[in-house]
């Protein structure tokens, strides 16, 4: 009995270092805007097919992305605070095991998409993949204090993903979506990565507060805040959307402007966290907001 316990809440903490590989919080966020790319791309209810496949189908992907990139920097985060608790690095999951579950989540995705989906979305997003999985994480990550600027691409994509799910076509309104994700990024992460600068000086990653300075970091945060309230404003200019993203969206962009100027102007040791944990509520708002007004549009 006492051994049928244990070995019973032995696998479910290995199915829970599992999902933690997937980082799930993140391919939730993912799969919200890839939704969103869905809802736009049609004027009318999207069929409940298309949906279940294309977002499972992403979620897999994704999924299988983020677990290759816990096998890839196991020695990375193995050396940061932040990270060092991850499966891989603990040797609760072996590296062999972790990719043998990225290769069945890649194949099982792979083939929803390409089977109920279409070819065009399984094939961008085994891009997106390949993008984040291998360019970004086993060569710009350690090349360059660009690699989340240009890696960012793959994180972006889910919106594009979403919209040829549907209809099948690459649309310069989907292009927009993920015009916005790429430019919310750097922000994104330089937040954090400004709060964490001693972690990633420790294991030799150049991101860009460890090559350029805190300074440099908070003035690119700034700058990459002011182009993202600027491309935030083209769906409302393009007519692509009504007056409750225009409104939704300014007063999201004035939250994130406030964050980013008090981090240069005005930071206490507080405010690089909180404009990162701003940045993932602002992206989450934003995509709601464009999918409100979608269905309500005055
Ligand atoms: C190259 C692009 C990106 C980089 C380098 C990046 C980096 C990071 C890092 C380092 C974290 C902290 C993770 C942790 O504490 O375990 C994080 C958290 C997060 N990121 Fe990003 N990110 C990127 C793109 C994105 C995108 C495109 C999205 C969604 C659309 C996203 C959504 C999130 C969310 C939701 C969290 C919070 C995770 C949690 O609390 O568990 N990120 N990001
Ligand atoms: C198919 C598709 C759309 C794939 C993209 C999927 C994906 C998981 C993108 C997320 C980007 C992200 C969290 C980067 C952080 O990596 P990091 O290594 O810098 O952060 P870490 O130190 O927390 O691991």
């Amino acid at each position: 009995m006492a051994a049928q316990q244990s070995s019973s809440s032995s696998f479910l903490s290995s199915c829970k270092d599992y999902y933690e590989m997937t980082k799930p919080n993140v391919v939730l966020l993912l799969l919200l805007t890839a939704l969103v790319g869905m809802c736009l791309a049609s004027e009318t209810w999207i069929s409940w097919h298309i949906l279940l496949a294309g977002l499972t189908g992403i979620g897999f992907l994704s999924s299988a992305a983020a677990v290759v990139n816990h096998v890839v920097d196991r020695r990375i985060d193995s050396q940061m605070a932040r990270t060092s608790n991850r499966p891989v690095p603990k040797g609760k999951v072996t590296p062999k095991k972790a990719i043998i579950f990225a290769s069945v989540l890649t194949i099982v995705g792979y083939l929803i998409l390409e089977l109920w989906v279409n070819r065009l979305t399984a094939v961008l997003t085994l891009a997106g993949l390949l993008g984040y999985a291998v360019v970004y994480t086993m060569y710009l990550k350690r090349a360059t204090p660009q690699n989340i600027v240009i890696g960012g691409l793959a994180g972006a994509i889910p919106p594009l993903l979403g919209w040829t799910a549907v209809t099948g076509e690459i649309h310069p309104h989907a292009l927009l979506l993920v015009l916005i994700v790429f430019t919310w990024t750097p922000p994104h992460f330089w937040a954090l990565a400004i709060h964490r600068e001693k972690d990633y000086a420790r294991a030799k990653v150049p991101m860009l507060p460890v090559t350029h300075g805190v300074e440099f970091t908070k003035t690119s945060i700034l700058l990459y805040t002011i182009l993202l309230c600027v491309v935030c404003l083209l769906p409302y200019l393009i007519g692509m959307t009504g007056i409750i993203y225009l409104l939704g969206s300014t007063l999201l962009n004035v939250g994130f402007l406030y964050y980013a100027w008090k981090l240069k102007f005005g930071s206490t040791e507080k405010t690089a966290m909180q404009t990162f944990k701003f940045s993932i509520i602002h992206l989450m708002v934003l995509f709601v907001v464009l999918l409100v007004d979608h269905y309500i549009h005055f």
